[in-house]
């Protein structure tokens, strides 16, 4: 199989990262995630993102609330920059702002961050794996407080060019954070690489919780550090919730433990110490519908009569923090 050179920058972390046994699996990694036979937007996406301009770029936040970059645009490349950012809605996790385009998503995911940031080991130089990291939201915040490298996997290759658009104005002062369209399932076993793994509203969606942690586990090296975070019910550490077909209108959640259960799981996957280091109901507040996610969100997916319970009638969105070290 060929390789593109677009992704070269990608193959040199890699190399550079030690990655060496995950390196011979990319150009087909790659492939099979950007598949335009499997997703019939993927040309219109990347065309979008071919066609940013090219502006001069004053600065980039990392480390604000709302990721950044100081660009100054005229009428029509702001108006070229809305359209084509706008073609690569609906837009979940942000906030973005690019010179005064500011891309308001459906996630405050910049509230999660701050629930999270001030548990975490220190990033600085760190190797970190944010596993279904969207669009990269998080995965340009890890940069901002320090990490060294950044590999953020998601399977949706339309987050893939979310990250790019974004990428694109952002340049080098991103270059160490990393996309790569695959799943879970497609990083090599036993892996031992990395020094924080990021799991964030992934654990539900995974029809087998345990041998997910276990994945965590083995991406892991030894005294490296889990930060997870998912869905979960009030109770002791034998209450965990499968819900019927649909939760708050999700059709593939799976596995809701009590945090208590959770920390439980950890431990008998052979994690050190687990701690909830958050926990906190969902609010209307933080996952809405925006300019740049016109779709239902949650207030749809909420009794309309009783907002501490989803339209199925289970317990609202709440979400826990477990922080963990691999011994
Ligand atoms: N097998 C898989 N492996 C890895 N990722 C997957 C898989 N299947 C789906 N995903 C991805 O997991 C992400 C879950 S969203 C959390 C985003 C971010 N972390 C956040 O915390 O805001 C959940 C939410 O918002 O409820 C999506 O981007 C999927 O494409």
């Amino acid at each position: 199989m060929s390789i593109d050179e677009r992704h070269l920058p990608l193959y040199h972390a890699f190399l550079e990262q030690g990655l060496e046994s995950w390196l011979a699996r990319l150009p087909e990694q790659l492939a099979r995630g950007l598949d335009r036979q499997r997703f019939g937007d993927l040309p219109a996406w990347e065309r979008a993102v071919r066609r940013l301009p090219a502006l001069e770029v004053q600065d980039v936040h990392l480390t604000q609330d709302t990721v950044s970059v100081e660009v100054a645009m005229d009428d029509a490349s702001r108006r070229q920059c809305d359209n084509l950012l706008k073609i690569l809605a609906p837009w979940r996790k942000g906030p973005y702002r690019i010179g005064d385009i500011t891309i308001d998503t459906e996630w405050r995911s910049d509230w999660k961050w701050q629930r999270i940031a001030p548990h975490l080991s220190n990033l600085t130089g760190r190797r970190v794996l944010d596993v279904g990291g969207g669009n990269g939201y998080h995965g340009w915040r890890m940069a901002g407080a320090g990490a060294g490298f950044v590999l953020v996997i998601d399977p949706s290759p339309r987050f893939y060019w979310q990250f790019h658009a974004m990428r694109h104005f952002i340049g080098d002062a991103g270059a160490n954070v990393h996309f790569l369209p695959v799943g879970i399932e497609e990083v090599p076993p036993n892996l031992a690489a990395f020094d924080t793994v990021f799991s964030m509203g992934v654990l539900y969606h995974r029809r087998s919780p345990i041998d997910h942690l276990r994945e965590l586990y083995d991406t892991l090296r030894p005294g490296g550090e889990l930060v997870l975070e998912t869905l979960v019910v009030e109770g002791d550490e034998h209450q965990v919730l499968v819900p019927g077909e649909r939760y708050a209108q999700m059709p593939n959640v799976w596995f809701l433990p009590s945090s208590k259960a959770l920390m439980h799981w950890l431990s008998r996957v052979g994690f050190d110490s687990p701690r909830v280091v958050d926990e906190a109901d969902t609010t209307l507040d933080e996952q809405r519908a925006t300019e740049w996610m016109t779709f239902q969100s949650l207030a749809d997916f909420l009794d309309p009569e009783d907002p501490s319970r989803t339209i199925e009638g289970y317990p609202a969105p709440r979400r826990a923090v477990v922080i963990a070290q691999k011994p």
